[in-house]
């Protein structure tokens, strides 16, 4: 495979009004000897869109190569047609939220936030911070250090630093890492308020549940490559389709196996000392199946456990579709 010719003559894509199309077109990426992006293509457009994927799938690499920060080994990384690789009008479009607090914890928020706007050459630094405070809603602890801030709320100032200059798109590496409940509601609707006025936000995430809430589109990443990618409910119906297993215990472990395999919503039962271990082909047959054949023969389930629902077994699966 070939490197792909970077476009040229670039137009500055802060003075454009339609939006920005993010485009990955075969990009690999390389740390040395390890292969931490592996010929991915994909395209992004306006709406919140989740990169899932386990630890060390790359979703910070392919966060790190839209920013600017790195370039591909091969491929194009480019928005609107614009490489952000040593082009910095890009970085006017473009705001990353990092996974790491690399702020100064003893500056307050609107500290923060304007030294972010002094940094992008705003005209008016202390309006723009006002105004990303406000997006956030940290207006009120705005002159505390950040030092005494919630989790919720140091990300919050991360996100109004990155929003400063008002930028199309927006990055995220694990927003969500280190939140409690109500904070995380609070992000997931400050990220779909942005996303519905028309940017383009990715965040990344390996807990399906947060993808799920929040993004329209999905983007699965496993071991550097592409595993899936579109509409949440499509990757949803996917993973539900895929093998199950499950540890059943009942009244009658093995009367169970003989009903179940007679049904055909099985491929394959085995007596454990934990329980009757069953392999089912697809999830909504065997647990429709299940309620009706102990019905019918007068069985007792006691228990029904999934033993194959970790992220791995899911991705997994999915690499290999
Ligand atoms: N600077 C580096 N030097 C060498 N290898 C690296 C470097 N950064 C990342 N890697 C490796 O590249 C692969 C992808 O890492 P990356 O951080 O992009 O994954 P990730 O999906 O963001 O994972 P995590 O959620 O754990 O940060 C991993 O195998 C990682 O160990």
């Amino acid at each position: 495979m070939s490197a792909i010719e970077q476009t040229a003559a670039p137009v500055a894509p802060a003075e454009r009004d339609s939006p920005l199309i993010v485009r990955f077109e075969h990009v690999t990426h390389w740390y040395g000897n390890v292969v931490a992006v592996n010929d991915i293509s994909l395209e992004l457009g306006p709406g919140v869109t989740g990169l899932l994927g386990p630890n060390g799938a790359g979703k910070s690499t392919i966060l790190h190569l839209l920013s600017g920060f790195l370039s591909p080994s091969r491929g194009s990384v480019t928005i609107d047609g614009v490489s952000p690789w040593r082009h910095p009008d890009v970085f006017r479009t473009v705001g990353l939220v990092p996974e790491r607090d690399s702020v100064y914890a003893f500056l307050t928020a609107r500290e923060f936030v304007t030294a972010s706007a002094k940094l992008h050459r705003l005209p008016d630094p202390k309006a723009a911070a006002e105004r990303a405070l406000d997006l956030v809603e940290i207006e009120q602890a705005a002159d505390r250090p950040i030092q005494t801030y919630s989790k919720g709320m140091r990300q919050r100032a991360k996100v109004a630093a990155a929003l400063v200059h008002d930028p199309k798109v927006l990055l995220l590496d694990e927003p969500f890492n280190g939140m409690d409940p109500r904070q995380r509601l609070h992000m997931m609707d400050l990220l779909r308020g942005l996303g519905g006025q028309g940017r383009t936000i990715l965040f990344s995430s390996h807990i399906l549940e947060e993808v799920e809430k929040l993004a329209d589109t999905v983007q699965v990443v496993v071991a550097g490559r592409l595993a899936a990618s579109g509409d949440y409910r499509t990757i949803r119906r996917l993973m539900t389709n895929r093998p199950h297993v499950f540890v059943l215990r009942s009244t009658d472990d093995r009367a169970l196996a003989g009903v179940l395999i007679a049904s055909g919503a099985v491929q394959g039962v085995s007596l454990t000392a934990g329980g009757l271990e069953v392999h089912a082909s697809d999830h909504g047959t065997f647990t429709r199946e299940l309620a009706k054949v102990t019905r019918a023969a007068g069985i007792g389930l006691r228990e029904v456990v999934p033993s194959d629902e970790s992220l791995e077994s899911v991705f997994a699966y999915l690499v290999g579709s």
